[in-house]
């Protein structure tokens, strides 16, 4: 796993606190995750504040809509430089496959294309209420399924579905897993937790980390910890 495997979720809904967290991380040593919360706040202004940092971006905008929409949104993500998008692989093959296709242009400076299958926060009776009658687990694998048929680069899941994922739909299909805690830290509203080495172990190419490292006194010495977990 690169020392760029760690992404920092960034969510706070002040900018100047945000930056503040972000001066004390080290681009080398991981990436940075904004989702919807900052980017209404702050826009392609914070974004761009990053990229002068030398921070890759995980624009985690979860897009789900119309085909046309959605390609859309995928381009503009592209024209903003970030590293890693993503939408909702409940959108469909056809908007999955709108949005990989609207990155063909950008080549290799694409941004890896991904889709979140089910939320970590979902239950079976959750999937119920919206009238997915299969397990969750079950439902993530067919989504994770389809996705990969749509062609794009890996899924968004929890680090207890890695493991047969990736036997599933083998190693260069990229499994990002949120619910990350290192030993000891703080659950918070998190449930089905694991800790870097075992996600890692279970299949997981990008760690999604938030609380841990950025509510921690010494944000950067808690990040190194991760990496030491993990070396
Ligand atoms: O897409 C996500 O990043 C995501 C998907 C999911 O199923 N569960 C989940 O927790 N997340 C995000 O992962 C991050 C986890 O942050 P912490 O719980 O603070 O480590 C948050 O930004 C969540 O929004």
């Amino acid at each position: 796993m690169s020392n760029k495997s760690i992404l920092v979720a960034l969510d706070f809904d002040d900018k100047h606190a945000a930056l503040q967290l972000v001066d004390q991380l080290d681009p080398r040593m991981c990436r940075l995750k904004v989702g919807k919360e900052m980017f209404t706040l702050f826009g392609p202004e914070f974004i761009k504040a990053l990229h002068e940092r030398d921070f890759d971006v995980f624009l985690d905008l979860k897009f789900h809509d119309i085909p046309n929409t959605v390609a859309k949104a995928v381009t503009a993500a592209a024209d903003l430089g970030v590293w890693m998008t993503n939408v909702h692989a409940s959108g469909g093959l056809a908007m999955m496959q709108a949005a990989k296709k609207a990155l063909v242009p950008y080549g290799d400076k694409a941004p890896i294309l991904i889709a979140v299958t089910v939320l970590t926060s979902m239950s079976d009776e959750d999937l119920k209420l919206i009238g997915i009658n299969v397990p969750a687990f079950e439902h993530v694998q067919r989504l994770a399924e389809l996705t990969q048929l749509a062609g794009l680069d890996g899924v968004v899941c929890s680090a207890h579905e890695a493991k047969v994922l990736k036997s599933k739909l083998g190693k260069e299909f990229k499994l990002c897993t949120p619910g990350i805690r290192p030993v000891g830290a703080d659950k918070g509203d998190q449930h089905r937790i694991m800790t870097p080495p075992q996600a890692v172990e279970a299949g997981s190419d990008y760690l999604v980390i938030g609380r841990p490292i950025t509510k921690a006194d010494d944000p950067l010495a808690a990040l190194k910890a991760i990496h030491e977990s993990l070396s």
